[in-house]
């Protein structure tokens, strides 16, 4: 893997593709800096070589126009207070300010490019557009993870014009390691613990991590598809009808490669999706009609805890419980503490996903995993085992 470590950046001008897609208060705050955070050491090390960064971002979904809202502007004060430095800012990418400001641009500054979704040409992947932003460096860094998905002009078409000079930032490079760790080079035994609404979101998750793993968790809504495979009454709960083969399938797939299914024993079933709903602890073969299985029972908590405890390396993607109301959240967190129990152990745990990384951060997990993803759909993707066209553009 080639990255910023391989490259003296002193008096070098750095394009660096950052993924500053962050939360923002109805104020335009900063309301969770850690994609900002994440790219630290990667500025620092261009900067403490000698060079300069051209920080290049999307934020939302602007659809190529200006909208004040997604202004990177609205982020500059967040950048400077974690990087500790001064940013310089220009208002779009392309016109001669943009030319002029890149070209003037000192050793150790900082120059932050307006949104680079506001031209519809990223989207599109737009060849000259990626050429134009190539022209203001000679180096251009790939530390945009979350992004690493998304075949757009400037996470993958602008690498072709850096043959000898394009690098994954450091952040890149930990993310990568990071899923590597676990679906190439895991200490055994490997667990992978899937949560969350759907099966049919993690199919192609499942199929192509059976391989790597010796022990698969299925935990959350998805766990009622298999239950109601395998004969139970599920009442209420969420159920994709139309994946109960395929829900046969997988397990009759997991026996073949000799990986251990864990689904949960018992649950805590409720009259109604609601936090003040009446509750039940029941058999998870047996919730009654009308009633719904919203997060896991007594018995599973300390199955799941078995099941963590005595693996090496541990992946989680999804919540295996409604853990956004308070009643239904016990069973993620005791989840939650059984797998920081075993990262303090030793074991290698690595969280990815939208909400299991949003559980984690709620209730502060984040210091007690070895690895909190800062990709959604990226991580996703490359769980599926997709080569990310981001990742893809700088190996080539
Ligand atoms: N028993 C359940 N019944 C209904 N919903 C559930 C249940 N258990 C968990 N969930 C819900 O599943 C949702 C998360 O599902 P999702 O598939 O989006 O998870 P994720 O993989 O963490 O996120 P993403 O796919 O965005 O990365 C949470 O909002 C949670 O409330
Ligand atoms: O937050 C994300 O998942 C990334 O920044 C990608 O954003 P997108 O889904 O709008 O491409």
């Amino acid at each position: 893997m080639k990255t910023i470590n391989d490259f003296n950046f002193k008096e070098k001008k750095a394009l660096v593709r950052v993924d500053f897609n962050v939360p923002q208060s109805a104020d335009l705050k900063v309301t969770d800096n850690t994609r900002i955070q994440a790219v630290k050491p990667t500025i620092e090390k261009i900067l403490n070589d000698g060079g300069s960064v051209i920080l290049l971002s999307h934020l939302g979904r602007p659809k190529g126009k200006f909208c004040e809202e997604f202004s990177m502007k609205n982020l500059i004060p967040e950048i400077e207070e974690v990087f500790g430095k001064t940013v310089k800012f220009c208002e779009d990418c392309m016109s001669e300010d943009a030319q002029k400001m890149t070209n003037d641009l000192k050793d150790g500054e900082i120059l932050l490019l307006e949104n680079v979704r506001f031209y519809e040409q990223e989207e599109n992947g737009d060849v000259e557009f990626a050429k134009k932003l190539a022209s203001y460096a000679d180096a251009f860094v790939n530390d945009a993870f979350g992004t690493a998905h998304r075949e757009h002009a400037s996470t993958a078409v602008i690498a072709q014009f850096f043959p000898s000079t394009k690098f994954f930032g450091l952040l890149m490079a930990k993310e990568l390691e990071a899923i590597d760790k676990v679906l190439k080079n895991g200490e055994k035994p490997v667990l992978a613990i899937l949560g969350g609404s759907k099966v049919s979101s993690k199919i192609t998750i499942i199929e192509n991590m059976l391989p790597a793993i010796d022990h698969l968790l299925i935990g959350g809504g998805m766990a009622f598809t298999f239950i109601k495979a395998l004969g139970g009454e599920v009442g209420n709960s969420i159920v994709e009808e139309d994946k109960l083969g395929l829900a046969l399938e997988i397990l009759e797939k997991a026996k073949r490669l000799n990986v251990d299914v864990h689904l949960p024993v018992d649950v805590i079933m409720a009259d109604e999706f609601n936090n003040d709903a009446d509750t039940k602890e029941v058999d998870i073969y047996d919730i009654e009609p009308g009633w719904m299985g919203l997060d896991a029972g007594t018995k599973s908590r300390l199955l799941f805890n078995d099941v963590v405890m005595k693996c090496r390396t541990i992946l989680w993607n999804g919540p295996i419980g409604v853990f956004e109301m308070p009643n239904f959240a016990a069973g993620t967190i005791s989840l939650g503490d059984s797998i920081a129990e075993a990262t303090k152990l030793g074991a290698f745990s690595l969280v990815g996903g939208g909400d299991s990384v949003a559980f984690v951060k709620k209730f502060g997990y984040e210091d007690k995993v070895s690895y909190v993803s800062t990709g959604g759909g990226a991580m996703l993707e490359s769980l599926e085992g997709k080569e990310l066209p981001g990742v893809k553009a700088i190996n080539q």
